[in-house]
């Protein structure tokens, strides 16, 4: 690889320094070779260069980077240290903590058991969009006082307050700041642009003594992030007075292709050309089967392509707008209309439910200790159906917990005066597969024995633990080799049983949080749009939902890239989305949209 000329200047550059540049344009891969350089100039012994990331993703892309640089010496490659943020500031919690009143002892309060502990509180101020400005707040402040109150009582922290408390931290000791630019003189941040406020208060903090490269592509702000700021850059600028470079519109990633070119038309508005090399855009009849038959076919097509590639690690990402709508599609590519072949894929999807899921499973792994086993499984389906919709549970859900648990109440009130419960009881299905679950014969393989629990909750009465056994199919981490299986593994061959499957479970999903090994996907992947940002594909696929028309008109419009494909709809944010998801592909993006209303971004300003 040559470098470019600005990417020469980035290594010539001292002091602090700002890179910027769109998708593609090379701003991970300079700052490798940067750090190689400053490893080899300027690091004492037991100095790191520390590389900054949002998400595990993008650690594994940047890991995966640095290893694809055979310029690079191993020596100096391993004197750069990829972490997410969250990790970083997870391993100076534990240390320090107690520094700004944090208890000695800390764990992680994961996702899901946030949104358990949260759910009263949410439960009684009711869903966000019914919610005037003084509601929502006082929504806000009841919720951060409780995840305070569970960090400093019970020293039970969520991820939201992590830069809180590190930035109180930093700004309280200037000792720790020292100690901390001994141990990384320099610190690399990547996507800057999504900076928030908390994290912000600690960059500027540490860049007191360390030395700050920031990588951001303004237009790949993510809307998302709550308190991502579109002045965050002109903050660097006026706190660090950094050299910039800015590496403009190159790309890269799609070399010989215009898909680069496209992207930054959808930013505009206005097509400067008919065609693009590397973008296919296609219509579809606006019909489930049409639909999702023209998919399958472009999927088979696309694959045909890379597989006859020759690449053994090609990817191919099929984009789409909603949650919804990567259930719709995995479901799809599982079995598709009129008996065409499946496609084997991995869905990304929300996890809170499929996490809850498995400690349900992991339950009825685990060999009872005393006579309440059954009531623990009745509190881990409340807990499910509590923490399932993450920050946004349905009132549904929380209704379906209560009932459970009043329905409990009152089937124990019948068994302690000797009475047999109410047979139409919800508690009675739940406890008919309790029993099939206790009846199971397990062999000590965890992902035997896993399989054989989510077969007997899907084939059970009980539709609400068919549901926790069609979610934890989801569930990635009983791969070979993983920590959970050989941490199970080990619990059979120590106990003859499964003594601890719950807790066993419960730790591999931290470890699995902060786990940095992991690959970037392969094969055909489904995902949301938005969780596309920082990854890269050989081809993507963006597939959108179509209208629903009765008398030739448009009654329904869901699952578009814009809200119900109106052009009323388009701000800034859809558009710098959308960009994002088409500028993955590295050598094709194919857009698939309805014939009868193509999406309102493909028609332009006019
Ligand atoms: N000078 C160069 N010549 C050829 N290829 C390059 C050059 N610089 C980077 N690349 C390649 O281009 C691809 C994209 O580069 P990189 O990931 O560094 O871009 P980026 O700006 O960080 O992208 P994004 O903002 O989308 O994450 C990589 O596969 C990288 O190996």
């Amino acid at each position: 690889m040559e470098l470019t000329e600005k990417q020469q200047d980035v290594l010539a550059a001292g002091g602090h320094l700002l890179v910027t540049g769109g998708p593609g344009s090379g701003k991970t891969t300079i700052s490798i070779h940067k750090a190689a350089g400053i490893a080899a100039r300027d690091l004492r012994p037991g100095q790191q260069v520390l590389f900054l990331s949002f998400a595990r993703a993008s650690v594994s892309r940047v890991v995966e980077a640095i290893e694809y640089e055979q310029q690079i010496p191993r020596q100096l490659k391993s004197r750069i240290e990829v972490e997410t943020y969250h990790s970083l500031f997870w391993r100076l919690l534990k240390t320090h903590g107690y520094l700004v009143g944090l208890p000695r002892r800390l764990t992680i309060l994961t996702p899901p058991s946030e949104a358990i502990a949260l759910s009263a509180i949410r439960l009684g101020f009711g869903a966000d969009s019914a919610l005037s400005d003084a509601e929502r707040a006082a929504k806000h402040a009841a919720e951060n006082t409780e995840r305070r109150r569970l960090a400093e009582q019970e020293g039970r922290v969520c991820f939201d307050l992590f830069a809180t408390y590190v930035g109180d931290l930093f700004t309280g000791s200037e000792r720790l700041r020292r100690l901390f630019a001994t141990m990384y003189p320099v610190v690399i941040l990547d996507e800057f642009q999504d900076t928030n406020a908390a994290q912000w208060r600690i960059v500027e903090a540490i860049g007191q003594f360390s030395r700050l490269i920031a990588l951001a592509d303004p237009e790949q702000r993510i809307f998302d992030f709550i308190g991502a700021d579109p002045e965050r850059l002109n903050h660097f600028r006026e706190k660090f007075a950094p050299v910039e470079v800015d590496f403009g519109t190159t790309n890269h990633r799609s070399a010989g292709t215009e898909i680069g070119l496209f992207g930054n038309d959808i930013l505009k508005g206005t097509f400067q050309k008919s065609s693009y090399v590397g973008i296919d855009c296609q219509v579809f009849e606006p019909y489930p089967d049409a639909a999702m038959s023209k998919l399958v076919t472009t999927t088979y097509a696309a694959r045909g392509r890379l597989v006859a590639g020759g690449k053994a690690d090609w990817s191919l990402a099929v984009l789409v707008p909603t949650r919804k709508m990567t259930r719709l599609v995995s479901d799809s590519f599982r079995s598709p209309p009129a008996g065409m072949a499946p496609i084997v894929h991995t869905a990304v999807v929300e996890m809170d439910a499929a996490i809850l899921g498995a400690e349900i499973v992991a339950h009825l792994l685990q060999t009872p200790r005393d006579s309440k086993h059954f009531g623990h499984l009745i509190e881990l389906l409340c807990s499910y159906y509590r923490g399932k919709g993450g920050e946004k549970p349905t009132n549904g859900a929380l209704k379906q917990a209560d009932d459970l648990a009043k329905a409990h109440e009152k089937w124990n009130a019948a068994l302690a005066s000797g009475k047999a419960p109410n047979s139409k009881s919800v508690i009675k299905a739940v406890s008919t597969v309790y029993e099939a679950a206790r009846a199971a014969v397990l062999t000590g393989d965890p992902d035997k024995d896993w399989r054989t629990m989510r077969a007997v909750l899907e084939g059970g009465p009980c539709p609400r633990l068919r549901e926790v056994g069609s979610e934890v199919r989801n569930i990635r981490i009983l791969e070979r080799g993983s920590q959970l299986r050989q941490s199970l593994t080990q619990d059979w061959r120590d106990n003859g049983a499964y003594l601890n499957a719950l807790e066993i479970v419960r730790q591999a999903f931290v470890q699995d949080h902060f786990a940095t090994g992991i690959k970037p996907e392969t094969g055909v992947v489904i995902m949301n749009m938005h969780k596309a940002k920082g990854k890269q594909f050989d081809e993507v696929i963006i597939f959108e939902g179509w209208p629903v028309i009765r008398n030739r008109k448009i009654i329904a419009n869901p699952h578009r890239i814009v809200r119900d494909n109106d052009r009323k709809q388009i701000a800034e944010d859809v558009r710098q989305n959308f960009r994002v998801s088409v500028t993955r592909g590295r050598q094709r993006t194919t857009i698939l949209t309805p014939k009868a209303d193509p999406c309102v971004l493909l028609l332009g300003n006019s």
